[in-house]
């Protein structure tokens, strides 16, 4: 097996996480499984913004909770190279304390900026709390380095004694990247990180977080269902359905030209507020609901839903995910035959 590459800093292999579904009763026996995230691979580049989208329920929130090792994959590996030149680990092979320092390498940023944050700590607790923690003494220092982490993230020292009802949404947002950035983690996941927030406070966090990525050279998945949040931000975007990853292509070629129909269909919603300012693109409505991962259809997941699906070759095979020659990866058998439009462009 191939070494991930230099410029890889975390490459997964064949992830699944397979949720066993119990029937109701007293006697709790497995019925069968919520394919939530079934063999999904791609690798994350050092000091790239990667983007996670799909609808929900596609897996996003259970792909980044499997990389934070939060859950324990049913199988495959995630590969991580670590701070020591050339050395790769498996984390999904490690626990515990073998897992700890990589624990502070890959850092989450959660969505809810309410619930995320204890109310009864301080916010100096809660910036510092990863420190301390990790072995740091409760001193002067850390009082030192919480404040700086607090410019950082454009808030102010002195509010470091207040607690987290005293600020607003976007306030409390920049406390938890505060207290991710603590550490000098290298890889930042953040699920739905601004989706909670007012449309302004959204781009200022994002700018934020684009500026950070600069200054601490961070890499950052970016789980999220906002597709023009992840077109300002990202540099490539993976597109998931029913647990598995469908098209992975660099943003711009995403947008412009879609190779797998379920990406063609979520592009087409992408809304452009003003009409006069739309160019005229058909909007792609999905037939049916989204597939349900605890009974996946036959071949080709999305072909229930597919406007070109042969009905044949798609309904009995899974398309394997290949390799295009634009640094594109995607899984549909006609990938190359397919004449598909991309996002609808504001009008010149
Ligand atoms: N702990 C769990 N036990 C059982 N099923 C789960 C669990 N967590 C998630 N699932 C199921 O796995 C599937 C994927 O869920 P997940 O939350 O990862 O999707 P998502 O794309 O993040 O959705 P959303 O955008 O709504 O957050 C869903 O069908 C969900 O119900």
């Amino acid at each position: 097996m191939a070494e991930p590459s230099a410029a890889t800093l975390l490459e997964v292999r064949d992830l699944s996480m397979h949720f066993p579904v119990t029937s109701a009763g007293v006697l709790r026996r497995v019925v069968g499984q919520v394919k939530a995230v079934d063999g999904v691979s791609f690798c994350v580049r050092e000091g790239e913004t990667l983007s996670v989208v799909g609808e929900s329920g596609c897996g996003k929130t259970t792909l980044g909770r499997c990389i934070m090792r939060i859950y324990d994959p049913t199988a495959g590996s995630i590969r991580y190279r670590t701070r020591n030149e050339g050395e790769v680990v498996d984390l999904t092979a490690l626990d515990g304390r073998a897992l700890r320092p990589y624990r502070r390498d890959i850092r989450m940023i959660f969505q809810d900026p309410y619930a995320s944050l204890n109310p009864r700590m301080t916010v100096e607790e809660i910036v510092g709390e990863p420190l301390v923690l990790a072995g740091h003494p409760r001193n002067k220092a850390l009082h030192r380095r919480v404040g700086d982490l607090l410019e950082q993230v454009g808030l102010r020292r002195e509010y470091m004694a207040r607690y987290p009802h005293a600020f607003s949404g976007g306030e409390r947002q920049r406390i938890g990247i505060a207290r991710a950035l603590s550490l000098n983690p290298r890889l930042l996941v953040a699920d739905e990180a601004v989706s909670a927030l007012d449309v302004s406070v959204q781009a200022q966090t994002i700018n934020l977080l684009k500026k950070l990525q600069v200054e601490y050279k961070l890499t950052y998945v970016f789980i999220a269902h906002d597709l023009s949040v992840v077109e300002y931000i990202s540099d490539r975007v993976a597109v998931m359905y029913v647990g598995k990853l469908v098209e992975l292509a660099p943003t711009r070629a995403l947008f412009a030209r879609p190779a797998h129909p379920y990406t063609e269909a979520l592009l087409s919603a992408v809304p452009i507020p003003d009409p006069r300012l739309r160019k005229k693109v058909e909007r792609i409505r999905l037939a049916g609901e989204i597939a349900d991962p605890s009974n996946v259809p036959s071949g080709c997941p999305f072909h229930t839903r597919c406007a070109y699906s042969d009905g044949n070759r798609c309904v009995r095979e899974v398309p394997a995910l290949r390799t295009l020659e634009d640094d594109r990866q995607v899984a549909c058998h006609y990938a190359e035959t397919l004449e598909l439009k991309g996002a609808p462009q504001v009008a010149t």
